[in-house]
C-alpha cells in the first residue's frame, strides 16, 4: 500500500463551520482511526461542493500501532479520507479493499487512489438529520445563557506541566466557528504546494493569528500570576504560526500517542508551542513523557479549550484515547450543522 498521506492547507477568516461545505477538503493520509485530517486550499475558496472521502483502514508499515510521530500514528478502523474536487470530475467510486489490494503497486494519491475515495462532509446539509440534530429552544436558550456567562468570565487556566498550558474555555461560541488550513505531508512534510494538484496553500488568516497569539499571551499572563518572577518566554515561548493541521474525529475517533516532530530542528529546539484549538465533541486526551498508554495522564478538551505545548513540553508523548459522544454544544450544532465529532485545529510555527 503507498505511502501517500495528507496535506493540509489554510483556509481564510471566514468562519469555519458556518461556511465548511463551501470549501473543498481532502487528504490521502492514513490516518489514525475514524480521523480525518482536512485541507483547505486557495483553489478551495469557491462555492463548489466540499468533498471528503472514506476508506476502510488497511495496514501499512507507514500505520501501525504506536509509532511515534505523526503520520505513523496508530491504526485502527475505519479511515477518512479526503479530497479536493474541482467540480470537473465525474462521480466518484468507492474501491472494495479487494480491489485497492489486487492493484500492490500504486501509491495512494495516485489517480487511482484519488477516485478511490467518496464525498463526506464534516457539517450536515440543511435538511440531514435535522430531527436529531434540532435542540429545544429552552436548551439552545440555556446555551445561550451561559455563553453570556462564559463570555463574561475569565476563561480558566490550567498547569499541567512545565510548559504545558491548558486554557479551558478560551475560544468563544464565535471564535469556534472559524474557517482555516494550511499544508502539511508527511511524506514530504511540510511543502508549499500540495502535491496532489500543486494548489499553493493560502496564508494564515490575521484573525487565527490572533487568537494564537492571544492564547500564548493569556497563558504568559496566567503563568507570571502564579509566580511574578517566572520568565515567561523560557517556560513557554512566543510563536508565530505558519502552519495549521486540521483533523476531524467522528466519535470513534482516536488518535495514538505521538509526538510532534516535523517542524524545523530550530523551531523544535526552541521550544515553539503547538497551539491546540478543540472545537465539538469534547475528547479524552492523553500526554506524557513516555509513549506509555498506562502512564500517560489525561485531560478532557471540550468545545472552546485551547492546549498549548511548549517549552520543555515540546515534545511530549500526546494523543486522544475517547471523543466522547453527543457533547457538542447545542449551539454549535445548530449554528453549524457539524457532524457529530471533534474538530481539532494545530497551530505551528515551521
Ligand atoms: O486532536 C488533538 O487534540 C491532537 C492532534 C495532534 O496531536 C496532531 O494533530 O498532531
Ligand atoms: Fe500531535
Amino acid at each position: 500500500m503507498g505511502k501517500w498521506r495528507s496535506g493540509f492547507v489554510f483556509g481564510n477568516p471566514t468562519r469555519l463551520l458556518r461556511s465548511a461545505s463551501h470549501f473543498h477538503r481532502f487528504s490521502r493520509f492514513p490516518s489514525p482511526s475514524n480521523i480525518s485530517p482536512i485541507f483547505f486550499s486557495k483553489s478551495s475558496f469557491s462555492s463548489k461542493k466540499t468533498t471528503m472521502a472514506e476508506r476502510t483502514p488497511h495496514s501499512h508499515s507507514s500505520a501501525r500501532r504506536g509509532q511515534s510521530h505523526r503520520g505513523n500514528r496508530s491504526v485502527e478502523g475505519k479511515k477518512i479520507w479526503v479530497k479536493v474536487d474541482h467540480g470537473n470530475k465525474s462521480p466518484q467510486t468507492v474501491n472494495t479493499p479487494q480491489q485497492r489490494q489486487s492493484s500492490p503497486g500504486r501509491k495512494e494519491g495516485d489517480g487511482e487512489s484519488l477516485r478511490a475515495l467518496r464525498p463526506f462532509d464534516i457539517c450536515r446539509s440543511g435538511g440531514v438529520d435535522t430531527v436529531r440534530l434540532k435542540a429545544s429552544l429552552l436548551e439552545l436558550n440555556r446555551e445561550k445563557r451561559k455563553e453570556l456567562v462564559r463570555s463574561a468570565c475569565m476563561s480558566q487556566c490550567h498547569n499541567l506541566r512545565s510548559g504545558m498550558i491548558l486554557l479551558k474555555n478560551h475560544l468563544s461560541h464565535e471564535d469556534q466557528m472559524m474557517c482555516l488550513g494550511k499544508n502539511w505531508d508527511p511524506e514530504a512534510k511540510y511543502v508549499d504546494v500540495r502535491p496532489v494538484d500543486g494548489a499553493k496553500p493560502p496564508e494564515i488568516p490575521e484573525v487565527f493569528q490572533k487568537l494564537v497569539k492571544g492564547a500564548i499571551q493569556a497563558s504568559h499572563d496566567f503563568l507570571l500570576r502564579q509566580n511574578k518572577h517566572i520568565n515567561v518566554e523560557d517556560e513557554l515561548p512566543n510563536m508565530s504560526p505558519d502552519l495549521c493541521i486540521i483533523n476531524f474525529y467522528n466519535e470513534n475517533g482516536r488518535l495514538g500517542l505521538h509526538q510532534d516532530r516535523d517542524e524545523s530542528p530550530q523551531s523544535i529546539a526552541k521550544g515553539l508551542p503547538v497551539v491546540s484549538f478543540s472545537v465539538g465533541n469534547s475528547a479524552e486526551f492523553l500526554y506524557g513523557v513516555e509513549r506509555d498508554v498506562d502512564k500517560a495522564e489525561k485531560v478532557v478538551l471540550e468545545s472552546g479549550d485551547v492546549l498549548i505545548f511548549g517549552g520543555k513540553s515540546r515534545m511530549i508523548f500526546h494523543g486522544v484515547s475517547t471523543i466522547q459522544a453527543n457533547t457538542t454544544p447545542k449551539l454549535l450544532v445548530e449554528e453549524t450543522k457539524l457532524r457529530p465529532g471533534r474538530l481539532n485545529l494545530t497551530f505551528r510555527q515551521y
